[in-house]
């Protein structure tokens, strides 16, 4: 594996008025994408490229008929870092990477810039594959196959196209990067659904309060958000296994904070204890698992639950009924309130911290994909 660093470069390959670049952002939402798209727009523009247009829902938009690139100029991304989301949408799933070059080579895009995760990236490095000659320009920060070996692997259709990934990912699990844009951003969110939790659970009697995170293999989010609250008694994460039931179980933990402390806050990962979950086999239009839904044994147990009480427990969560049913059958009453802001801790406009992380990312993704032959 090799890492280049990114950023302008003494030579450049490609002649501005000849670049036609693409801008697609894939996979899920993160605070701070058209931060990073209005960068690359407005480098771009500063180097002279005229033709730069952007992809609409992931790579989604290089197939669909119906969908038409989006020309971008400074003007367009003048003010899109103002709201969250991205300006170009995002989507999972989508055309095959032989598909993607076609149009690419139709439209005459020869400067790519892939904005995503893991899959996105397996994609950009598909595509690059696919494209590339020598002049194999792959990676901001992320995987790069040693030079060497380029003209062997990297010669299909011997295009001369440039593709730049910038990673994202809310969830911060890039071992290579300190901080992953977003990420500060959804963790300042996410204190708003904590301090609900922790208000509601210490007005309450016997109060508990659960907020669920984002966050399916990595519990960064509900670590970070915790750990800054200062208002949370327990964090399950996905790295760290823990029992429910038994003397050392959460639920005991929580008895304890009950008859200790009156109420207590649990924040927990999406992706932890997954295991006391009924597995499916289910997965997203990208490939991904989906988790097993707690579906099956919601449905028995609220099936229970709503004959011995008359509350509406259709959106009730497992982690909810699980809670409320062992303090129901130890006798000690428990207002457990849950609260899930999944969408809205990555659907804002990204903070100040994460607006200057974009800013840089951009220039520097911008300014790398004129790179000369690595
Ligand atoms: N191995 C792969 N090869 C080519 N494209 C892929 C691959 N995995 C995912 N993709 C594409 O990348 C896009 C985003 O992937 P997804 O897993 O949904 O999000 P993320 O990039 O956040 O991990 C989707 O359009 C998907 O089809
Ligand atoms: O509901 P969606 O759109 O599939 O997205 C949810 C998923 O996105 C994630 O936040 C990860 O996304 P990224 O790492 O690509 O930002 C997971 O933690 C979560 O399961």
């Amino acid at each position: 594996m090799r890492v280049h660093r990114a950023g302008p470069r003494e030579e450049i390959y490609f002649r501005p008025e000849e670049v036609k670049a693409a801008i697609v952002t894939c996979g899920g939402l993160c605070p701070g994408l058209n931060d990073v798209i209005r960068h690359i727009v407005i480098t771009l523009e500063i180097y002279g490229v005229k033709k730069i247009v952007g992809i609409p829902f992931g790579y989604r938009g290089f197939s669909d008929k119906e969908l038409k690139e989006m020309p971008l100029s400074r003007k367009v991304v003048q003010n899109i870092h103002l709201s969250g989301g991205s300006l170009l949408g995002v989507s999972r799933g989508g055309p095959s990477v032989s598909d993607i070059v076609d149009r690419m080579e139709e439209r005459g895009v020869n400067m790519l810039f892939v904005l995503g995760g893991n899959g996105t990236h397996a994609g950009a490095n598909a595509i690059h594959n696919e494209v590339s000659i020598k002049l194999t320009l792959f990676s901001l920060i992320v995987l790069s196959p040693p030079s060497s070996s380029l003209s062997d692997r990297c010669c299909k259709r011997r295009l001369r196209v440039a593709v730049v990934g910038v990673p994202k990912t809310i969830d911060n699990d890039i071992l290579l990067m300190d901080k992953t844009f977003g990420f500060d951003t959804a963790v300042e969110e996410a204190q708003r659904a904590i301090n609900s939790a922790y208000i509601e659970a210490h007005s309450a009697y016997h109060g508990i309060g659960v907020v669920k995170l984002m966050g399916r293999s990595s519990g960064f989010i509900a670590m970070h958000a915790s750990l800054a609250s200062g208002q949370v008694d327990i964090c399950l994460i996905p790295e760290v296994p823990f029992n429910l039931h038994g003397p050392h179980g959460v639920l005991r933990h929580l008895k304890y904070l009950l008859e200790t402390k009156g109420s207590a806050v649990v924040c927990v990962a999406e992706g932890a204890g997954q295991e006391f979950l009924p597995k499916t086999n289910a997965k997203d239009a990208s490939g991904n698992i989906v988790f097993g839904d707690i579906g099956v044994h919601l449905q028995q147990e609220v099936t229970r639950l709503l004959a011995e009480r008359k509350i509406n427990w259709i959106n009730v969560r497992w982690e909810l009924v699980q809670t409320k049913k062992y303090f129901r059958e130890i006798g000690i009453p428990a207002d457990v309130k849950y609260i899930d802001p999944t969408y809205m801790i990555r659907a804002v406009r990204a903070n100040a911290s994460d607006g200057i992380l974009c800013t840089v990312l951009g220039q520097n993704a911008g300014a790398f994909g004129w790179r000369d032959r690595i």
